[in-house]
Protein backbone atom coordinates (compact mmCIF):
# COMPACT_ATOMS: atom_id res chain seq x y z
CA UNK A 1 0.00 0.00 0.00
CA UNK A 2 1.14 3.48 -0.54
CA UNK A 3 0.19 5.29 2.11
CA UNK A 4 -2.70 7.76 2.56
CA UNK A 5 -4.58 8.51 -0.71
CA UNK A 6 -6.28 11.72 -1.07
CA UNK A 7 -9.54 11.82 -2.66
CA UNK A 8 -11.53 14.43 -3.99
CA UNK A 9 -15.84 14.31 -3.31
CA UNK A 10 -17.80 16.07 -5.84
CA UNK A 11 -21.57 16.52 -4.88
CA UNK A 12 -24.00 17.50 -7.68
CA UNK A 13 -26.34 19.28 -5.22
CA UNK A 14 -25.77 21.81 -3.98
CA UNK A 15 -28.99 22.21 -1.59
CA UNK A 16 -28.55 22.60 1.99
CA UNK A 17 -30.34 19.35 3.20
CA UNK A 18 -29.04 17.41 0.90
CA UNK A 19 -29.09 13.77 0.79
CA UNK A 20 -26.02 13.42 -1.92
CA UNK A 21 -24.32 15.49 0.79
CA UNK A 22 -25.48 13.37 4.10
CA UNK A 23 -23.91 10.11 1.53
CA UNK A 24 -20.81 11.64 0.71
CA UNK A 25 -20.35 12.32 4.90
CA UNK A 26 -21.29 8.64 5.22
CA UNK A 27 -18.77 7.17 2.84
CA UNK A 28 -16.07 9.35 4.66
CA UNK A 29 -17.23 7.95 8.12
CA UNK A 30 -17.12 4.69 6.83
CA UNK A 31 -13.81 5.05 4.82
CA UNK A 32 -10.65 2.79 5.88
CA UNK A 33 -7.56 4.59 6.67
CA UNK A 34 -5.89 4.65 3.14
CA UNK A 35 -8.59 7.06 2.12
CA UNK A 36 -8.60 10.52 3.27
CA UNK A 37 -12.09 11.87 1.47
CA UNK A 38 -12.44 15.42 1.45
CA UNK A 39 -15.38 17.74 -0.08
CA UNK A 40 -14.32 19.83 -3.11
CA UNK A 41 -16.86 22.67 -3.36
CA UNK A 42 -18.17 22.97 -7.27
CA UNK A 43 -21.27 25.64 -6.43
CA UNK A 44 -18.72 28.77 -6.68
CA UNK A 45 -17.51 28.14 -10.19
CA UNK A 46 -19.12 30.26 -12.80
CA UNK A 47 -20.06 29.06 -15.87
CA UNK A 48 -17.34 27.15 -18.15
CA UNK A 49 -16.89 29.73 -21.15
CA UNK A 50 -13.92 28.65 -23.32
CA UNK A 51 -13.09 32.66 -23.91
CA UNK A 52 -12.07 32.95 -20.53
CA UNK A 53 -9.04 30.31 -20.68
CA UNK A 54 -6.77 32.81 -21.30
CA UNK A 55 -7.46 34.89 -18.14
CA UNK A 56 -9.20 32.06 -15.81
CA UNK A 57 -11.54 32.70 -12.93
CA UNK A 58 -9.59 32.39 -9.94
CA UNK A 59 -12.08 29.76 -9.01
CA UNK A 60 -11.73 28.22 -12.17
CA UNK A 61 -7.61 27.77 -11.17
CA UNK A 62 -8.05 26.67 -7.32
CA UNK A 63 -10.50 24.23 -8.09
CA UNK A 64 -8.16 22.78 -11.15
CA UNK A 65 -5.58 23.10 -8.68
CA UNK A 66 -7.34 21.16 -5.93
CA UNK A 67 -8.89 18.04 -8.41
CA UNK A 68 -4.84 17.96 -9.68
CA UNK A 69 -3.77 17.68 -6.09
CA UNK A 70 -6.37 14.73 -5.46
CA UNK A 71 -5.24 10.99 -6.09
CA UNK A 72 -8.79 9.83 -6.91
CA UNK A 73 -12.23 10.87 -7.30
CA UNK A 74 -15.68 10.41 -5.52
CA UNK A 75 -18.77 11.55 -7.47
CA UNK A 76 -21.87 11.35 -5.58
CA UNK A 77 -24.62 12.84 -7.26
CA UNK A 78 -28.48 13.40 -7.42
CA UNK A 79 -30.39 12.65 -10.96
CA UNK A 80 -31.87 15.73 -12.70
CA UNK A 81 -34.11 15.23 -15.73
CA UNK A 82 -32.38 11.45 -16.16
CA UNK A 83 -29.01 13.20 -16.13
CA UNK A 84 -26.39 14.98 -14.44
CA UNK A 85 -27.44 18.47 -12.96
CA UNK A 86 -25.97 21.33 -14.47
CA UNK A 87 -23.62 22.15 -11.65
CA UNK A 88 -21.89 19.02 -11.66
CA UNK A 89 -21.77 19.08 -15.45
CA UNK A 90 -20.08 22.37 -14.87
CA UNK A 91 -17.44 21.29 -12.61
CA UNK A 92 -16.49 18.32 -14.84
CA UNK A 93 -15.72 20.72 -17.67
CA UNK A 94 -14.12 23.30 -15.96
CA UNK A 95 -11.79 20.82 -14.90
CA UNK A 96 -11.49 19.24 -18.38
CA UNK A 97 -10.07 22.72 -19.82
CA UNK A 98 -7.68 24.04 -21.32
CA UNK A 99 -7.32 21.42 -23.74
CA UNK A 100 -4.58 18.86 -23.01
CA UNK A 101 -4.58 20.04 -19.27
CA UNK A 102 -7.32 18.62 -18.06
CA UNK A 103 -7.41 18.35 -14.06
CA UNK A 104 -9.15 14.37 -14.03
CA UNK A 105 -7.48 12.49 -16.40
CA UNK A 106 -5.88 9.34 -15.50
CA UNK A 107 -7.47 9.41 -11.73
CA UNK A 108 -9.01 6.55 -10.51
CA UNK A 109 -12.48 7.77 -9.90
CA UNK A 110 -15.87 6.22 -8.48
CA UNK A 111 -19.60 6.79 -8.98
CA UNK A 112 -22.38 6.88 -6.16
CA UNK A 113 -25.75 8.00 -7.39
CA UNK A 114 -28.54 9.38 -5.10
CA UNK A 115 -32.04 9.50 -5.09
CA UNK A 116 -35.57 9.70 -3.26
CA UNK A 117 -36.51 7.90 -5.97
CA UNK A 118 -37.02 4.09 -6.65
CA UNK A 119 -34.23 3.85 -9.32
CA UNK A 120 -31.68 5.38 -7.94
CA UNK A 121 -30.40 7.97 -9.84
CA UNK A 122 -29.07 5.30 -12.66
CA UNK A 123 -29.83 7.57 -15.64
CA UNK A 124 -27.26 10.65 -13.78
CA UNK A 125 -24.57 8.05 -12.85
CA UNK A 126 -24.35 6.64 -16.29
CA UNK A 127 -24.20 9.99 -18.06
CA UNK A 128 -21.49 10.60 -15.86
CA UNK A 129 -19.56 8.16 -16.84
CA UNK A 130 -19.77 8.76 -20.63
CA UNK A 131 -17.78 11.68 -19.71
CA UNK A 132 -15.24 10.03 -17.61
CA UNK A 133 -14.09 6.95 -20.27
CA UNK A 134 -13.61 10.32 -22.64
CA UNK A 135 -11.54 12.10 -19.33
CA UNK A 136 -9.85 9.15 -18.97
CA UNK A 137 -10.63 8.14 -15.79
CA UNK A 138 -10.65 4.48 -14.87
CA UNK A 139 -14.02 4.34 -12.83
CA UNK A 140 -14.88 1.64 -9.81
CA UNK A 141 -17.23 -0.83 -12.21
CA UNK A 142 -18.31 -2.91 -8.78
CA UNK A 143 -20.41 -2.47 -6.54
CA UNK A 144 -22.63 -0.09 -8.42
CA UNK A 145 -24.34 2.35 -6.46
CA UNK A 146 -27.88 3.30 -7.22
CA UNK A 147 -29.34 4.33 -3.73
CA UNK A 148 -33.12 4.97 -3.87
CA UNK A 149 -35.36 5.40 -1.61
CA UNK A 150 -32.87 8.36 0.00
CA UNK A 151 -35.63 10.04 1.97
CA UNK A 152 -35.97 7.30 4.06
CA UNK A 153 -31.94 6.47 5.02
CA UNK A 154 -30.57 8.99 7.09
CA UNK A 155 -31.59 9.89 10.43
CA UNK A 156 -32.04 14.08 11.61
CA UNK A 157 -28.50 14.15 12.34
CA UNK A 158 -27.81 13.07 8.33
CA UNK A 159 -26.16 9.35 9.64
CA UNK A 160 -27.63 6.22 7.95
CA UNK A 161 -30.21 4.49 9.90
CA UNK A 162 -29.73 1.16 8.92
CA UNK A 163 -27.13 -1.43 9.01
CA UNK A 164 -27.69 -3.10 5.92
CA UNK A 165 -27.36 0.51 4.34
CA UNK A 166 -24.32 0.87 5.99
CA UNK A 167 -23.00 -2.32 4.80
CA UNK A 168 -23.13 -1.39 1.59
CA UNK A 169 -21.87 1.80 2.28
CA UNK A 170 -18.82 0.08 3.13
CA UNK A 171 -18.60 -2.03 0.90
CA UNK A 172 -18.14 0.72 -1.91
CA UNK A 173 -15.88 2.35 -0.40
CA UNK A 174 -13.55 -0.46 0.38
CA UNK A 175 -14.03 -1.63 -3.15
CA UNK A 176 -12.94 2.21 -4.47
CA UNK A 177 -9.74 1.72 -1.69
CA UNK A 178 -8.93 -1.27 -3.53
CA UNK A 179 -9.78 -0.10 -6.83
CA UNK A 180 -7.61 3.17 -6.46
CA UNK A 181 -4.67 0.93 -5.91
CA UNK A 182 -5.03 -1.31 -8.71
CA UNK A 183 -4.91 1.80 -10.84
CA UNK A 184 -3.44 5.12 -8.96
CA UNK A 185 -0.49 7.23 -11.29
C1 LIG B 1 -34.52 19.91 -11.63
C2 LIG B 1 -34.75 18.61 -10.94
C3 LIG B 1 -34.87 17.46 -11.69
C4 LIG B 1 -35.03 16.22 -11.06
N1 LIG B 1 -35.05 15.08 -11.81
C5 LIG B 1 -35.01 13.87 -11.19
C6 LIG B 1 -34.81 12.67 -11.94
O1 LIG B 1 -34.70 12.67 -13.15
N2 LIG B 1 -34.73 11.51 -11.26
C7 LIG B 1 -34.83 11.44 -9.89
O2 LIG B 1 -34.73 10.35 -9.33
N3 LIG B 1 -35.03 12.57 -9.15
C8 LIG B 1 -35.10 13.77 -9.76
N4 LIG B 1 -35.24 14.93 -9.03
C9 LIG B 1 -35.42 14.82 -7.57
C10 LIG B 1 -34.09 14.72 -6.87
O3 LIG B 1 -33.66 13.37 -6.88
C11 LIG B 1 -34.24 15.19 -5.42
O4 LIG B 1 -34.55 16.58 -5.41
C12 LIG B 1 -33.01 14.90 -4.61
O5 LIG B 1 -33.29 15.12 -3.25
C13 LIG B 1 -31.84 15.75 -5.06
O6 LIG B 1 -30.66 15.35 -4.39
P1 LIG B 1 -30.15 16.08 -3.09
O7 LIG B 1 -31.05 15.64 -1.96
O8 LIG B 1 -28.77 15.60 -2.90
O9 LIG B 1 -30.24 17.56 -3.32
C14 LIG B 1 -35.11 16.16 -9.64
C15 LIG B 1 -35.02 17.34 -8.90
C16 LIG B 1 -34.84 18.55 -9.53
C17 LIG B 1 -34.71 19.81 -8.70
Amino acid sequence: MAGVRNVAVVVGSLRKGSFNRMAAGALAELAPSSLRLSIIEIGQLPLYDQDEDAEPPAAWTAFRAQIKAADAVLFVTPEYNRSVPGVLKNAIDVGSRPYGQSAWAGKPAAVMSVSPGAVGGFGANHHLRQSLVFLDMPVLQQPEAYVGGAGNLFDEAGKLKNEGTQKFFKSFIDAFAAWIERTAL
